[in-house]
Formats: structure tokens, C-alpha cells, sequence
């Protein structure tokens, strides 16, 4: 089977800084794989996930993603890609905090031009009710607490039915229960929808409930 992700990174160098990370570090990840990233604070991994998730695209080396090349890949498709085939879940996951929680978990159709119909108000209720957040839908995120926050980032992430799914801490600010609906939310997608998984954790019991296990070494 092909590979979705092969990343070959020679380093990712911070100018101002003057110092590299990510020196010489390839990543293959096949269809429907769930990884998991580890490694010391600074090492890079949250860098390596703005990098696998079309975020950044300033670094030295070779990126193929869906058998393109990133390097020839046009703003709009990045913009598009990163809309409709990825999920971030990342630390600064922001909501918009004008708009309820609802209508932020519903922007990415309403960026991909995606109509209301019954199937998307299908998938909408089903991920709500699974992870719980029926309650808060009507609110704006100010007025939630900080786990109930992060549980509406990931229903966001995932309601496009993304082909590549990336966390960085999904589980940090929650406790144990809404830590399992979240796991069990992202490991169902990959076993109902085939989506790749990318999880970003200090959790290493997280980390090991995955296919794989990456750690990333410091390599200054
Ligand atoms: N935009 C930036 N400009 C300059 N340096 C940066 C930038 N982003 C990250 N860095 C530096 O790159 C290194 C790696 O950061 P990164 O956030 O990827 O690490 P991490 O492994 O995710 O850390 P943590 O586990 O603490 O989240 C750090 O030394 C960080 O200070």
C-alpha cells in the first residue's frame, strides 16, 4: 500500500534563533495508521505536526502528501486541503468567540461551501452526542469551561470526515472521562473511516494505544 505521508526533513532552521530542529528526520505513514508522537519539551514535535498539517511549509527537504508534491501544490489547494482533508486539533485550536459553539464546529462546511442537508446534520448530531456537548452547543466558548472547550475544538476537527486526523495534546486538558470519549471518538474514525491518525503526546499511555510510537530525539 502506498504511503499517504512521506516526509524527508533535512532541518527546519529558525533564522532568528539560529538553530535547526528536525535534522535529517524522515517520516513515512500509511493509510489508516495511528502514530504517535513523543519526545522531550522543544524537541520539535509541535513543529512537525504545522509541517505534516500544511501549516509550514518553510523547511529543507521533501514532502509527498496524497502522492503530490507539497512544494508544487497552489495556495488555494493547500488552503483546500488543509480544510477538508485534515483535522487539526492543536494546542491553539482557537474558537471564535462571537460565534456559538455550534456555528464554530460548523465553519468548515460553511468554508467548504458544504449545504445543510441531512447527511452533514447526521454526522453533526452523531459526533455531538457522542463526545457530549449537546449541553454547550447554544453558547459561545467563553462561557464553557476549558474541557468543554477542547472537546468542541475536536468535534470541529473531525466534522469533515478528514483523511489525516492531527492532535497535539488532545487529552491535556481534560479528565478521565471526557479523555476516553475523545479517544474513543478518534480511534472509532480510524476503524469506521479509515483515517489516519497523528497524536502529539506527553500521555505515553495514549502514545501506546496507537500502531506506532515515535520519539523524537534532540539531534543538536
Ligand atoms: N516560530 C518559532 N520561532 C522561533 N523558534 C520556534 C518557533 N516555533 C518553535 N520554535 C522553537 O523550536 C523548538 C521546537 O518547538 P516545538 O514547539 O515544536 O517543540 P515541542 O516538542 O512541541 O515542545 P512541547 O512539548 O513543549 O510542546 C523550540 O526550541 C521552540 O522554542
Amino acid at each position: 500500500m502506498n504511503s499517504i505521508i512521506k516526509l524527508e526533513i533535512e532541518k527546519k532552521t529558525f533564522k532568528k534563533k539560529g538553530f535547526s530542529i528536525l535534522n535529517d528526520f524522515e517520516l513515512e505513514v500509511k493509510p489508516r495508521e495511528r502514530v504517535s508522537i513523543i519526545g522531550e519539551s522543544g524537541v520539535g514535535k509541535t513543529s512537525l505536526l504545522n509541517i505534516i498539517g500544511l501549516l509550514d511549509t518553510q523547511y529543507q527537504g521533501c514532502y509527498t502528501l496524497f502522492d503530490s508534491s507539497v512544494k508544487d501544490l497552489s495556495r488555494n489547494k493547500l488552503a483546500e486541503w488543509r480544510n477538508q482533508k485534515i483535522g487539526f486539533v492543536l494546542q491553539e485550536s482557537a474558537l471564535i468567540n462571537s460565534l456559538t459553539i455550534e456555528d464554530n464546529i460548523k465553519l468548515p462546511l460553511m468554508y467548504a461551501n458544504i449545504k445543510k442537508d441531512s447527511t452533514t446534520e447526521d454526522r453533526f448530531n452523531r459526533i455531538v452526542n457522542k463526545i457530549g456537548i449537546e449541553s454547550i452547543l447554544k453558547k459561545k466558548p467563553l462561557d464553557c469551561s476549558g474541557g468543554q472547550r477542547a472537546r468542541a475544538v475536536f468535534v470541529r476537527a473531525v466534522i469533515m470526515n478528514p483523511q489525516i486526523i492531527l492532535s497535539d495534546e488532545p487529552t491535556a486538558s481534560l479528565d478521565l472521562e471526557n479523555r476516553e470519549k475523545i479517544i474513543s471518538l478518534l480511534f472509532d474514525m480510524n476503524k469506521e473511516f479509515n483515517t489516519t491518525v497523528i497524536t502529539v503526546t506527553h500521555d505515553l499511555d495514549l502514545a501506546n494505544r496507537h500502531d506506532r510510537v515515535i520519539t523524537l530525539e534532540r539531534n543538536d
